[in-house]
């Protein structure tokens, strides 16, 4: 029936209660579906929602394991709540780090202590602990294994935080994520926001900066100022960079506290070692003192490199040694026996093993010297 074909008394009638209250009905049932579709339709086109589900459901995780509930997040804090760590679930501790006891107290006394014993020193503005540390120096000497072991020996929350997590998000996204680091921390608190190859986004200002870089920038520190507003803040930046040469100094001056984690000297290099090889079985003639002198200019990980090559010939000697003893067994068309016990377990490592070993490693970086020029041809960016 059409709306001409209604009697016009009809039409002019006042609706009935009951009439008012079913169109009422109708028409939030109605608002309510078209909503709900609107936002399923929208949530269906955006590209990034089953990322940021699953940003969510981590972050949630992540927050369980490390004991804080109750906080509310936002969804830029989530996606950085994904890179938390639970410092009692690192794996790294002070006894994993050889040769490097003298940064290992100063970082004791300077940061540590100041986290550890925050109730000592709550009024106290002076012993807080620092807001900034930079660890610097070549790769592969241990700069995150200390920075990790850090945030467990002071029990604080961890942000493990890669600068391309910032960085790749495009312009609004990544000013949006960048205060999240920091309103995350401070929910958080105590908490270290560790940025490893922190010179890749707060590199030295230049004119060639593009303008949301810079303005990125100039947002970070802002925010990290902003944590000296209250004494009671228990938030650090602690940055690891290859080459501080290429930092903002307006960043460097934030970070006063700076650790030169450098190329490891023989007597590193022989503590390196030992830590390395403890637990293997290694034969009586093993001389750690030699390999040491002999790998001048080696990081932690090199030398890490080198025992596990060396760790391997017993392995491959070992296949050998089965492949032939099975062929001698087909030829001889033998019943299988009763093998001694010596048999089914590996050699131990020998020096011979570690000089072979050295001597691959010396091939591969004379390789790779080589390629240097040729790589550095190639531009970067
Ligand atoms: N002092 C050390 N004691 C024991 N192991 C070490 C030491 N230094 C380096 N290593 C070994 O080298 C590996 C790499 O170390 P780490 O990642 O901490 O270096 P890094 O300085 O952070 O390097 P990069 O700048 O490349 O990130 C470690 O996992 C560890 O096996």
């Amino acid at each position: 029936m059409l709306l001409k074909d209604l009697p016009r008394e009809a039409l002019m009638r006042p609706l009935s209660r009951n009439e008012v209250v079913g169109m009422l009905f109708r028409l939030t049932v109605f608002g309510a579906a078209t909503y709900y579709s609107i936002k399923w339709v929208l949530d269906a086109m955006d590209p990034t929602s089953k990322q940021k589900n699953q940003a969510k459901k981590r972050a949630e995780q992540q927050m369980k394991r490390v004991g804080v509930e109750g906080v509310r997040l936002t969804e830029y804090e989530m996606n950085i709540a994904s890179h938390l760590v639970d410092p009692q679930t690192m794996k790294v501790s002070w006894r994993d780090i050889a040769g490097l006891d003298e940064v290992i107290n100063e970082l004791q006394d300077t940061v540590i202590l100041p986290f550890q014993k925050r109730h000592l020193m709550a009024n106290s503005k002076l012993f807080q602990p620092p807001k900034g540390v930079l660890l610097f120096g070549p790769p592969g000497c241990g700069k995150t294994m200390i920075a990790k072991a850090t945030a467990r020996a002071s029990g604080c929350r961890f942000i493990n935080l890669q600068a391309s997590t910032l960085t790749d998000m495009w312009y609004g996204e990544s000013q949006k994520l960048t205060a999240a680091v920091f309103s995350l921390a401070v929910k958080i608190q105590p908490c270290i926001i560790f940025i490893d190859e922190i010179e890749s986004f707060l590199r030295n200002r230049s004119s060639m900066d593009h303008e949301a870089t810079a303005m990125m920038k100039a947002q970070f520190m802002s925010l990290w100022d902003g944590l000296d507003t209250s004494s009671t803040t228990q938030v650090m930046v602690m940055g690891a960079t290859n080459r501080p040469q290429d930092l903002d100094p307006a960043i460097l001056r934030r970070m006063p506290t700076t650790f030169h984690i450098g190329l490891p000297n023989t007597r590193q290099r022989e503590e390196i070692l030992r830590l390395i090889l403890a637990g293997e079985n290694l034969s009586n003639a093993i001389n750690l003192k030699e390999i040491a002198e002999k790998t001048e200019g080696y990081s932690g990980s090199d030398l890490r490199e080198l025992c596990r090559d060396a760790a391997m010939y017993r392995v491959r000697d070992y296949v050998r040694k089965e492949q032939m003893r099975q062929i001698a067994q087909q030829l001889q068309d033998c019943q299988e026996e009763e093998r001694p016990v010596d048999e089914e377990r590996l050699r131990p490592v020998t020096q011979l093993d570690l000089l072979f070993g050295l001597d691959k490693m010396k091939e591969s970086k004379k390789a790779t010297t080589f390629m240097l020029p040729i790589i550095s041809e190639v531009a970067l960016d």
